[in-house]
């Protein structure tokens, strides 16, 4: 007997519907391999690195990595100093030497100068609009142009009194608690920017704008770092509502961003009301109103700046060079205490030639040689941000036969740098005298320590200021006080090792240590440039 309409029907259906599924399955196994050839193919025409998993591209290697900058210099040895990895879709490209970073970051600049986008930083903690994280185009041009003006080696000179005079405040302030002294390097820093900027004297480090701010810079480097979320790597995730599970993140960002709203309009509205009554002193935020209500000034011709302009300008000054002058601080303070040696070298230079009857002042600053190999190594040592601020290639490039997609972040590691051995040999060792001896290499090793800072179009435009600081104030410390390993109870000398925490600008963990005058008339010298200068 025939077998039922139906049962045929649903017998050809089957056989048919295996079919397609045997079909279907082919194509996409025959899409999958394409797909995986392809992408075997595209990833050999880019830079060496560690191997990359399909779809997560070096995720789970990266996860695995605690401290970034040491891991990646450790695969210089397998893959060479330019390292390509991939997170998801998006691409990296660790340079690890000096010379890659000159000819990408310096030579093609042009390609090589604009920012990622940190969804976590700019836009969920509001540090967007500030010249960090500009990416290109007018307002960056006109951002950097004020500030880069400001701070160039010849606008120093006017921020010379202050500077000294911050100093000497700071030592008289060490003297007096000198187990404070961490303390006090930061309220120095602090007081100085605050002053060029805002108009504001620092008097303590409760003052409430310092409080804020460090609370609003430590938490943005701590948890927001450039791409250590991964909501960075997954915009969509900043719509996570916060009452929902796992939204750590996005309460910690809410929370962040209104420290960050405060230091932007705090100190900024402070100064306005200041400019009504007629009370405000000559600062950058003051004058950058005044040149917006007359609407001239020192950037383009036909460009104007507004309010957020002046506080975003304003507002990314205290950002950027508290946290990273402050470490270097430190940084210099645990390497005198180290390295006694040096010390003891710097302070006998400085009697040498300024005696003991004076203070120094920058008039001093080329008959002090040894001090400024000092200062280069404590930069190159500390390195205080290892991994820079990335950079973004705008599109795609060529370089040494491989090629480099458009969109790219570049991660100049300058802690590998200022580690190459072959520059600086024994380069966990902390010593200055590397910068004496042969000419030529002298000169280069010195030049490759500016890695320290950045490279190109976006090198750090407040540099030579930060160096100026660090200078006059370690110069007096040294020429005024003696400094040594803390002791215990039992009249122990305590180490002090260097731990350094951070992800973005590395800290060192606070220390104990001993600090106080050199001798009587040290401390007389002090309270008396305090008593005529403050
Ligand atoms: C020891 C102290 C400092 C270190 C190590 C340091 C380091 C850096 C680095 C590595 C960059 C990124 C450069 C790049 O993208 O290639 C940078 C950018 C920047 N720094 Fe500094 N910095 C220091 C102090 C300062 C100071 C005192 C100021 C302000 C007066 C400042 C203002 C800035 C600004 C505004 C940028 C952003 C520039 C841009 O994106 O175009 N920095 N800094």
């Amino acid at each position: 007997m025939a077998p039922p309409l139906s049962e045929l029907f649903r017998a050809t259906l089957s056989v048919s519907c295996s079919k397609t599924i045997v079909i279907a399955s082919l194509i996409l196994g025959l899409i999958c391999v394409g797909s995986y050839l392809r992408w075997k193919r595209r990833i050999a025409s880019y830079p060496p690195g560690p191997p990359p998993d399909p779809i997560l591209g070096n995720a789970r290697q990266l996860v695995k990595i605690d401290n970034q900058e040491r891991a990646f210099a450790g695969w210089e040895r397998t893959y060479g100093d330019i390292n390509y990895l991939s997170v998801f879709n998006k691409s990296i490209l660790v340079l690890n030497s000096f010379s890659a970073a000159r000819d990408l970051l310096e030579k093609r600049s042009a390609i090589y100068s604009s920012r990622p986008t940190l969804v976590m930083l700019c836009e969920m903690m509001g540090w967007g609009d500030i010249l960090v994280h500009l990416q290109g185009g007018p307002k960056f041009r006109k951002h950097r142009k004020i500030i880069q003006d400001r701070f160039s080696l010849r606008a120093l000179e006017k921020y010379a009194a202050l500077q000294r005079q911050e100093a000497y405040k700071t030592l008289l302030d060490i003297g007096n608690s000198p187990d404070d002294v961490l303390m006090h390097l930061k309220r120095f820093v602090c007081g100085v920017i605050l002053n060029i900027t805002y108009g504001h004297k620092v008097e303590s480090i409760t003052d409430p704008l310092v409080v804020n701010g460090d609370k609003a810079t430590s938490n943005s480097v701590n948890i927001g770092g450039p791409g250590s979320l991964l909501v960075d790597l997954i915009p969509i995730l900043k719509y996570w509502p916060a009452w929902m599970p796992f939204s750590d993140f996005k309460r910690h960002a809410l929370y962040t961003r209104a420290l960050v709203d405060d230091l932007m309009n705090t100190p900024y509205n402070w100064v306005k009301s200041r400019m009504a009554a007629g009370t405000a002193a000559q600062c950058i935020a003051v004058e950058l109103l005044e040149t917006m209500n007359n609407q001239t000034g020192p950037y383009r011709e036909g460009e104007t700046i507004d309010e957020d302009d002046v506080k975003r300008i304003a507002g990314v000054l205290y950002g950027a060079a508290t946290d990273t002058t402050g470490s270097t601080l430190a940084t210099f303070l645990l390497c005198m205490i180290r390295n006694p040696g040096v010390f003891k070298k710097a302070q006998e230079e400085i009697d040498r030639v300024i005696g003991n009857d004076r203070l120094i002042d920058y008039d001093d600053k080329d008959s002090l040689p040894y001090f400024a190999a000092v200062l280069r190594e404590v930069l190159r040592w500390g390195c205080p941000v290892p991994l820079g601020v990335p950079h973004r290639l705008v599109e795609e490039d060529n370089y040494r036969g491989y090629v480099v997609p458009g969109g790219t972040t570049i991660l100049a590691n300058a802690w590998a740098m200022t580690r190459n051995r072959a520059m600086y040999p024994s380069p966990d060792t902390f010593d200055p005298e590397r910068f004496f001896g042969l000419e030529k290499m002298e000169s280069e090793a010195c030049q490759q320590v500016e890695a320290v800072f950045g490279f190109g179009r976006r090198i750090c435009p407040g540099r030579f200021f930060a160096e100026s600081n660090i200078w006059v104030l370690m110069t007096n410390l040294i020429a005024t006080m003696d400094v040594g390993k803390a002791v215990d109870e039992k009249g122990r000398e305590i180490d002090v090792t260097a731990e350094y925490v951070g992800s973005f600008v590395r800290h060192l963990k606070p220390f104990k240590c001993r600090v106080g005058y050199r001798s009587e008339k040290a401390r007389v010298l002090v309270e008396q440039a305090n008593l005529l200068h403050n």
